[in-house]
């Protein structure tokens, strides 16, 4: 048994949607799901903002297979690869994996912990949510996640903005004052 960490993110044609097939993709091994998030892009490329969730999953799979388990989530959802840290259908990485303590590898088809997690607010926010005493392993040390946040520039943090759970009706826009 292990237990993993997941971060998912979408921002072309139907985000929601998207990540709900993720929630249903690991629906046997969900523990906890963050809501949904919009969040401002990271990574410099100029796009739409996203929406993001966490997830914590837990079951009989290594590392790998948490990583093939999502790849196939991608690809149900056409994901493509162009621009790297670009727009996508839907992302799915892999955060951390625990077996017995965090499993640690500097294998490039899979780093673990993500090594990027510790930079992304739109990661350690909604994992802060589902689990408020979260600890992330880095390479100056093991830190708690809340600790990581307060520690972000609070443009990164104010860029994540909650938008609703999964399962509520999207929320509808009302600021645009077209009815009338
Ligand atoms: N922890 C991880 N989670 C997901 N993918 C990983 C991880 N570590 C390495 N990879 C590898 O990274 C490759 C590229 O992934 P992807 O295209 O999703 O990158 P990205 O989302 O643009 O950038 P980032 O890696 O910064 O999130 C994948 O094919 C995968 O094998
Ligand atoms: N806010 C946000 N920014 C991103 C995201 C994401 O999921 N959310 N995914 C990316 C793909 O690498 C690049 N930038």
């Amino acid at each position: 048994m292990s237990r993993a960490v997941l971060s998912a993110g979408a921002n072309v044609g139907d985000a929601r949607g998207a990540l709900r097939t993720v929630v249903d993709g690991f629906a046997d091994e969900l523990v906890a799901v963050s809501q949904v998030y919009a969040t401002a892009p990271w990574g410099g490329v100029e796009q739409d903002d996203f929406l993001n969730i966490t997830l914590v999953v837990e079951g009989n799979r290594t590392p790998r297979e948490w990583l093939r388990r999502g790849a196939e989530l991608e690809q149900a959802a056409h994901r493509t690869r162009d621009v790297r840290w670009g727009p996508r259908t839907l992302d799915v990485d892999v955060i951390t994996v625990d077996d017995d303590g965090p499993v640690r590898s500097d294998d490039p088809v899979l780093t673990l912990p993500h090594p990027r997690a510790v930079h992304r607010a739109f990661v350690l926010v909604p994992w802060l949510e589902i689990d408020p005493d979260a600890m992330l392993w880095t390479p100056a040390g093991t830190r708690r996640v809340d600790d990581l946040v307060a520690a972000l520039p609070s443009a990164e943090r104010e860029g994540v903005r909650p938008a609703g759970r999964l399962d509520a009706p999207t929320p509808t826009d009302t600021s645009s004052g077209t009815a009338r």
